[in-house]
């Protein structure tokens, strides 16, 4: 019976979609009048095509055609907006779950706090999922020993964490979060005022101040460089006082090598390397990608999404399941939107009803397989693989997608040969990865292009919004760090939208033409800034010298 419901469901939102459609109709109405007025006012006297008046004209007609250009694009979000809800309970038992690896990057010890990243660690390790098949994988570019001290400190602190979270059903697994939360919203359930939780929690707490000191303590002053080999290390191998027997998630601490004068790729380079390296150890099927400043908020998010992935009637084309970013930070008045709440709840909801959301980074949990495109199709022959995916024959060995969880204790990992020949720099060198395999590296925003590309194959996605966040990052909040993020986003989303990637050139033969619409919205919105700054002083100045541009009503 249990497995005849449904895991999922959707349905269209109706009214909204109504709403959008008679507005869509008005709207366009009036601007199809604003063209017509524009047009025959060029044509109809010739003085009226010359000097200032004729410049004024044109910057206020072509902000007018930059403007309805982007709104027309914008329009596919609204075309058909849909909701879901998940019924995790129907899932099947636990024993019959496929193993999720998590990803977490963390790249600068001093931007990054180390005590921060831990706690997305401890969070990832303390989702509420089996935790023999939960492999949480930390990749640290800065290949710094502070992190790599506070991984194992985190390690040995989550031998209680975790625990006390599953005993007493904590809902914020953040051990940050959980111990700064008001008393009523960390304990809400009936046993919060019994003695014994009440004593178990002061415990934790004092455990928990001493992995802080911990990390603290340790001498910082080493300057670390660019240029560094890899380090892997399995966290659980190296502790071996096995006191209680407390079931744990593995935990891999992976600094890939570094050198000057190989190209590293940012994050989408951290990503491939933690791909491969992961591979020839748990290669689970299924993969949460996060970063380092976004926690696990609420630990049903593995079930949740596997409601989607174990759904036989979407599983086949289903890439990634897509969460929300929201935010702890958002300050009261949050003057420029740094919660971004018109991509995520109005225009990725859109998205959804189409062929699914954008990949956003962060808080997504993806097909393994569906990163390795059409080259892993069984039945190539070795030397072409070879040449895609590199030399390493385990690495091949692994496309095939059984899952090897059970080799992460194996002896045969205790030098980790393979995975360190996986994480040097040079085993890209002649491959397809981030070209066809993996991330993509074209951009600097990799997750939007590697969405795109995913979805150009056939690949679809799907927008999980459960009512209470299930993942709280850090928002930029000060002007400086909005800029600067913005314009890295910006450049790069419009970057995509001229080079060979350009969704309206590249995407309609390839994906149907409203998701192609709301991809080039991403690339195109940029532009919004040409209208701006030309409607902001052209109209004043043009009505300061008397130059009419706009219909005279009486
Ligand atoms: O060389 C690098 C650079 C960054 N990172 C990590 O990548 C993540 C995101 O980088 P960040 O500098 O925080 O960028 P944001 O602008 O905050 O990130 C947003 O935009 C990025 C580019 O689109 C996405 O990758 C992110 O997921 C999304 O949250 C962080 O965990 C970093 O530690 C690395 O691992 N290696
Ligand atoms: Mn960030």
């Amino acid at each position: 019976m249990k497995s005849l419901l449904p895991l999922n469901t959707f349905h269209v939102q109706n009214l909204q979609l109504i709403v959008n459609r008679l507005h869509l109709l008005l709207h366009s109405t009036a601007l199809a009048f604003l063209f017509y007025y524009r047009f025959c006012f060029l044509f109809q006297l010739p003085q009226n095509r010359q000097g200032y008046g004729l410049l004024s004209w044109l910057l206020v007609f072509a902000s007018e055609t930059i403007l309805s250009f982007v709104w027309i694009l914008d329009q596919a979000f609204r075309w058909r907006p849909i909701s879901r809800s998940v019924f995790p309970e129907r899932l099947p038992e636990d024993h019959k779950l496929p193993p999720i690896d998590v990803f977490i990057c963390t790249a600068d010890p001093t931007k990054e706090p180390t005590l921060d990243v831990m706690n997305t660690v401890l969070s990832a390790m303390a989702l509420d999922y089996p935790p023999e098949k939960l492999h949480v994988y930390l990749s640290d570019d800065g290949g710094s020993p502070l992190t790599l001290h506070g991984v194992r400190e985190a390690w040995k602190f989550a031998r209680c964490w975790l625990p006390f979270c599953t005993r007493y059903k904590i809902k914020n697994r953040c051990p940050k979060a959980y111990f700064s939360a008001s008393e009523d919203h960390a304990d809400d359930a009936d046993f919060a005022r019994s003695s014994l939780y009440l004593a178990d929690k002061h415990k934790i707490k004092e455990q928990y101040e001493g992995f802080k000191e911990e990390i603290k303590a340790f001498r910082k002053d080493r300057p670390f460089s660019r240029d560094h080999p890899s380090v892997i290390e399995v966290i659980q191998e190296s502790i071996t006082d096995d006191v209680d027997n407390v079931k744990m998630p593995v935990l891999v601490y992976v600094s890939r090598e570094k050198k000057a004068s190989h190209p590293h790729h940012f994050k989408a380079g951290a990503l491939n390397v933690l791909l491969r390296v992961s591979s020839v150890m748990s290669n689970s099927p299924y993969i949460l990608v996060l970063d380092c400043d976004m926690f696990c908020n609420d630990p049903t998010s593995a079930r949740y999404a596997m409601c989607f992935h174990l759904d036989p009637k979407m599983s086949s084309s289903l890439s990634f399941v897509q969460f929300p970013q929201k935010f702890h930070n958002i300050s009261k008045n949050d003057i420029y939107d740094s919660q971004l709440r018109s991509l995520f709840s109005l225009q990725w909801q859109g998205m959804d009803g189409l062929k699914g959301p954008v990949m956003s980074g962060t808080g997504f949990y993806i097909k393994r397989a569906s990163l390795f495109g059409n080259c892993a199709r069984k039945g190539s022959d070795l030397l072409q693989q070879k040449e895609q995916f590199g030399s390493s024959n385990e690495f091949i060995r692994s496309l095939d997608g059984n899952n090897t969880s059970d080799l992460v204790s194996d002896q045969k990992y205790a030098f980790l040969e393979e995975p360190h020949f996986l994480a040097s720099c040079s085993y890209e060198i002649g491959t397809k990865w981030g070209e066809e395999v993996g991330f993509l590296y074209y951009s600097v925003v990799e997750d939007y292009l590697t969405g795109f590309v995913l979805h150009s194959d056939g690949w679809t996605s799907v927008f999980c919004e459960p009512s209470k966040p299930q993942f709280l990052g850090t928002a930029t909040t000060n002007l400086n760090d909005v800029l600067i993020q913005g314009t890295r986003w910006y450049s790069g989303l419009f970057e995509n939208g001229i080079n060979r990637f350009c969704p309206l050139i590249y995407g309609p033969t390839r994906m149907p033409l409203l998701q192609c619409l709301c991809f080039a919205w991403l690339t195109y919105f940029p532009l919004y800034c040409l209208p701006l700054w030309c409607l902001a002083t052209v109209p004043q100045l043009s009505l300061l010298n008397g130059i009419p541009l706009y219909p005279k009503l009486f």
